[in-house]
């Protein structure tokens, strides 16, 4: 789909450190969610997410993570609600992970570290036409950011798992289908801190409203190692890099207000 057939890096090393922040950028992402300095917005609605698995349609490994992709050529698929004002539809999810448990989100809260995080993308279809136009603006894309923590095994997660080894190289793709993203989200997802941000990856544009989940998932050790048993580097590449450690080193809040949905 148009949202991510360019998910581009202009840094291809895995571990781009690129522009620590972004040059005047000053409401960039990943943060660090500082629970005690969140401001409760009693106005805040719950999210409405309403996703046709229909639309999923295929999975690749761009060099850098994962995708899971959607048809956005139609409103099917789509976020309302929350801090949103329109109808973003969904285009894309991913994941950044850690070498070991022990780290690999971008988001933190109060300085905790998960060993994953999940980002579904979704884009502005009230106000713009494709992907690439609202990527540009500044209320163009929303984020669902969701955390991973090791513990049971996630049975949804699970058709994605073993479809993996079939893209282990960069730029590997294969069809994927029917697959509903909503089985993804915690339990409660009326919890959540939402603030205005960036892209982790470059170019890093300044689009994006974040919204991240209070409540986690849990997902077994094994299904996440195989998270890490993909690879940076294509096929041809003589020197195979594995798949780790892709995320972003935290930004500055640079005055930014974090408001909750939740006290
Ligand atoms: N990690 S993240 O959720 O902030 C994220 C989401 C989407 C993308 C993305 O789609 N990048 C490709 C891209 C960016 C700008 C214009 C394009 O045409 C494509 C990058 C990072
Ligand atoms: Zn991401």
């Amino acid at each position: 789909t148009a949202c991510s057939s360019k998910y581009v890096l202009s840094a291809l090393h895995p571990m781009w450190q690129g522009p620590l922040v972004a040059p005047g950028g000053n409401r960039q992402s990943p943060i660090d969610i500082r629970v005690r300095k969140s401001v409760f917005d009693p106005h805040l609605k719950p999210l409405t997410p309403d996703y046709d698995p229909g639309t999923c349609s295929q999975i690749w490994n761009n060099g850098y993570s994962f995708l899971v992709e959607y048809d956005d050529t139609t409103d099917k698929s789509i976020l309302k609600g929350g801090p949103l004002e329109d109808n973003f539809r969904l285009c894309q999810f991913h994941f950044h992970w850690g070498e070991s448990n022990a780290w690999g989100s971008e988001h933190t809260v109060d300085r905790r570290l998960f060993p994953a995080e999940l980002h579904m993308v979704h884009w502005n279809s009230n106000k713009y036409s494709r992907f690439e136009e609202a990527v540009m603006e500044e209320n163009g894309l929303a984020v669902i950011g969701v955390f991973l923590k090791i513990g049971k095994r996630h049975e949804g997660l699970q058709k994605l798992v073993d479809v993996l080894p079939a893209v282990r190289h960069k730029d590997s793709v294969v069809e994927f289908t029917r697959f509903d993203p909503a089985c993804l989200l915690p339990a409660n997802i009326d919890d959540y801190w939402t603030y205005a941000g960036s892209l982790t990856t470059p170019p890093l544009t300044e689009a994006v409203t974040w919204i991240i989940m209070k409540q986690h998932i849990e997902v077994s050790h094994d299904q996440l190692a195989v998270f890490r048993s993909l690879l940076f580097t294509s096929a041809e590449e003589e020197v195979q890099k594995s798949m780790v450690n892709n995320f972003r080193v935290q930004q500055p809040l640079r005055g930014r207000t974090v408001r909750s949905s939740f006290t």
